[in-house]
């Protein structure tokens, strides 16, 4: 079994994620005995997303929305993607900026045409180094402070629970 996971980064935080979910995938599906080969792929590389049997796509959040390269990618494969089984993530929240009455990425609208099998969104990172001078101005005027908010037990719980609802579709195929 081949799975795609597309990730678009600005800073490598969610590249990040990508690999541990991608890595996760790969163990569950190891352990219930299916082969597999999973592609960790910038998204913004991929030019076709056929022979994949499932695909996992994800993106930072800036200013409430996933970056071009994630975006473009759905746009683009939108019919070869509802063909197969696919999950979206998201990588933004630090600190307090996650705000209860606010949804922090749009996404319903990709789940529905995408048909995806689930949305997650973990939390994210800042680290001020890394940001060019307007993005260090928006942080700063937000007041985030540098932090590191991804929750690995998670992501690779979520990875594996991806892996696990494949390994079960396989064996059901006659
Ligand atoms: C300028 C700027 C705007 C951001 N806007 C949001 C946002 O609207 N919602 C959110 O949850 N996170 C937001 N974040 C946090 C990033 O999503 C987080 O730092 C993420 O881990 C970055 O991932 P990357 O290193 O893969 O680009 C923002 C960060 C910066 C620097």
């Amino acid at each position: 079994m081949k799975v795609l996971v597309a990730v678009a980064t600005r800073h490598g935080a969610t590249r990040e994620i990508a690999e541990a979910v991608g890595t996760a995938i790969g163990s569950a599906l190891t352990d219930a005995g299916v082969w597999s080969l999973v592609d960790v792929r910038d998204a913004g590389l991929v030019r076709s997303v056929e022979g994949f049997d499932a695909v996992v796509l994800g993106s930072a959040v800036y200013l409430g929305h996933w970056i071009e390269p994630a975006r473009k990618l759905a746009e683009s494969f939108s019919d070869e993607l509802r063909r197969v089984p696919v999950w979206l993530f998201s990588s933004g929240p630090v600190g307090e900026q996650k705000r209860p009455a606010e949804e922090p990425v749009a996404v319903e609208d990709l789940v529905r045409r995408l048909d995806a099998r689930g949305h997650r969104l973990f939390g994210g990172k800042i680290d001020r180094h890394l940001l060019k001078f307007p993005e260090r101005a928006v942080v700063t005027a937000l007041r985030v402070p540098d932090a590191d908010n991804r929750d690995w037990p998670s992501i690779r719980a979520w990875g594996r629970e991806i892996g696990t609802s494949l390994a079960h579709a396989e064996r059901s195929v006659p």
